[in-house]
């Protein structure tokens, strides 16, 4: 027990060395979750550089920042001075760039949430792992790709993890923290921690397709999907019926417009070639066509439905 007691209490002291080391963040992709895992980790008071190749995206996601902070510190402060504090303290936190190397060089933790893709995941940590200091953490914010075959791009293996967040960050309490074999213990308890500190709950998940939440998740909205390519139903009447019948907040259309229906393709598709005849897994005509069409949801304007631009 007193040998127990002494390996619980270094593990804990390694991690909270290495979480506590956690002060300089980098957050690669700056699209829908890039720019809150950004606000987030900004707003816990980390010092937070965000990336994208397209400047055009880096403005976006300055202008859905500001929108989105004012939403949480109203929600937070009843005190207009101490809202207005927060918002400039979090946001004098955060700075952009459109150069990923550069960014990196003294990075404590790198959040990657690009494109859903494994080849440019993989070209893009090849080029960070030789830029980044040893101890620095990498992490992807994949929705379905294996963490493993990421990692494989770079030379630390050991302090490689998956941190997968919920659409919209500044709100979703979850946060998905997956190990592959080759995660140190170290690490793993920091970015556990590090999640905490960022306000999350989080769960333990292994490396396996979609991990907890969208393994569950994509198979019941790409199933909303079949029901309507049958005929079966409308997506209105499928959205109202999961909302008022099962008490989600959004319907299967709602929400896939709100991912994304790129993302979700992406998803699917990846998942189809590792498992070609799983029912669950098979692609619709439907989303590709929107999606050949650049419909891809409430981001583009339209998807399944039309938005407000
Ligand atoms: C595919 C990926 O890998 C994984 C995923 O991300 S899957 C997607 C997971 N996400 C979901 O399932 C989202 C489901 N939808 C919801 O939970 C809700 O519809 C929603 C939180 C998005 C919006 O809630 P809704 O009540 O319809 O709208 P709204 O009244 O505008 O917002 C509710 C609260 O959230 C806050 N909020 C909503 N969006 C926000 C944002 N972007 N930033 C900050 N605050 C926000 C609002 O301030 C509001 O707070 P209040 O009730 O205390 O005033
Ligand atoms: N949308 C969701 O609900 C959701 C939820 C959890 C996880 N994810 C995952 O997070 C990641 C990002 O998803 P998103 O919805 O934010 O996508 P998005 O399309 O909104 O944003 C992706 C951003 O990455 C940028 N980018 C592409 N290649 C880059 C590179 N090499 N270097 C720097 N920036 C680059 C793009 O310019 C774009 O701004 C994906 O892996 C996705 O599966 C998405």
């Amino acid at each position: 027990m007193a040998f127990f007691n002494q390996l619980t209490r270094r593990s804990l002291s390694q991690s909270a060395a290495m979480s506590a080391a956690i002060k300089n963040v980098t957050v690669i992709g700056s699209g829908l979750m890039g720019a809150g895992i950004a606000q987030v980790a900004a707003q816990t008071g980390h010092t937070v550089t965000m990336v994208d190749i397209d400047g055009e995206a880096v403005k976006k996601a300055e202008k859905r920042i500001g929108d989105s902070i004012h939403r949480v510190a109203k929600k937070k402060f009843a005190d207009g001075d101490e809202a207005n504090k927060f918002i400039s303290e979090a946001l004098g936190r955060l700075s952009t760039s459109t150069d990923a190397v550069s960014s990196v060089t003294a990075s404590d933790l790198v959040v990657e949430a690009i494109v859903e893709n494994l080849d440019v995941k993989k070209k893009l940590f090849a080029q960070l792992d030789a830029a980044a200091p040893q101890h620095t953490i990498f992490a992807s914010n994949t929705s379905s790709l294996p963490i493993g075959k990421i990692a494989e791009a770079t030379n630390r293996k050991d302090r490689f993890g998956g941190l997968h967040f919920f659409n919209p960050v500044p709100v979703m309490k979850l946060l998905e923290v997956v190990r592959i074999p080759e995660t140190s213990q170290a690490t793993y308890d920091a970015m556990v921690a590090w999640g905490k500190t960022m306000g999350k709950v989080t769960v333990a998940c292994k490396d396996t397709p979609g991990f907890i939440v969208n393994r569950l998740l994509v198979p019941y909205m790409f199933e909303a999907v079949r029901m309507v390519e049958r005929g079966d139903a409308s997506p209105r009447d499928v959205d109202t019926a999961m909302k008022l019948g099962a008490g989600y907040p959004m319907g299967p259309f709602e929400l896939m417009d709100y991912v994304g229906l790129d993302t979700g393709k992406f998803i699917v598709d990846g998942w189809a070639k590792a498992d070609p005849d799983n029912p669950l897994f098979k692609s619709s005509e439907l989303v590709n066509k929107l999606v050949s069409e650049g419909k891809f949801g409430v981001k583009s304007g339209e998807g399944i439905y039309k938005y407000k631009k």
